[in-house]
């Protein structure tokens, strides 16, 4: 197994050792998070654990339940005790950008209605600055030009996701905008002036998000927590 796989494959099983008897688990989308089904489900069939899954993707919702794992409505899911996410760009204050595979609507909403939020990724990902991935922005295909052409003038660098020759299109239905920004000096006001733009539906800026995050080695793994961050 190649070197970025083995550390995914450690933080995923890892993080798969944190699921308890009873929880309601937060799946999130990505190759990592594959690993964590898999592990999951292994887990599942060995210990007989009786869990359900609320899912963040149609593409985890199918992969769960061909593993045999219960996938149960976000609605109808009276707490989220645990989400278990990937990630594509770390910083040093656990500030993350999200949404390579696409998903980071669903993510954001499944990671703010859970009582704890664990990132799972490999060592590639942490930076000191957030920026080197570009910045995904789900956007309403309505009037999508005029977004973009503003987004434009501000030198955000904005790319409209294509794959295969076609505009991609989210489970939600939405366009998605890439922003090839290199580096954010300020995460939480450019998170704010995304908010306010009329057609943005949400951005793949996830800041305060993570309680802990678990890092795949090529031997095993590291973790970081919120609770031991400087203030
Ligand atoms: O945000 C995501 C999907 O929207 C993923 O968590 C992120 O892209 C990481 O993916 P991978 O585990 O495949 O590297």
């Amino acid at each position: 197994m190649e070197n970025i796989s083995l550390e995914k494959k450690h933080a995923a099983v890892a993080a798969s050792q944190l699921i308890k008897n009873g929880m309601t688990v937060g799946l999130g989308t990505g190759s990592t998070v594959n690993y964590f089904l898999d592990a999951l489900a292994t887990r599942i069939r060995q210990e007989n654990l009786k869990i359900v899954g609320v899912t963040t993707s149609f593409k985890t919702a199918n992969r769960a339940e061909s593993l045999g794992i219960t996938i149960i409505d976000i609605d109808d899911a009276p707490a989220i005790d645990l989400t278990v996410d990937g990630a594509d760009e770390v910083d040093n204050r656990m500030n993350g950008i999200k949404g390579g595979g696409a998903a980071f609507l669903m993510e954001k909403i499944v990671a703010h209605n859970s009582n704890r939020v664990v990132w799972i990724i490999d060592s590639q990902k942490r930076h000191q600055q957030l920026g080197r991935f570009p910045l995904p922005v789900e956007i309403v295909p309505f009037g999508s030009g005029k977004l973009i052409a503003d987004f434009k003038k501000r030198h955000l660098h904005p790319v409209l996701r294509q794959q295969d020759g076609k505009t991609v299109v989210t489970d939600m239905g939405h366009f998605i905008v890439d922003l090839v920004l290199n580096r954010i000096d300020q995460p939480y006001q450019l998170g704010q002036y995304l908010d306010s733009r009329i057609g943005v539906v949400e951005h793949g800026l996830f800041l305060g998000v993570a309680d802990e995050i678990i890092i795949g080695t090529s031997s095993g793994v590291r973790q970081l927590k919120r609770d031991a961050l400087q203030k």
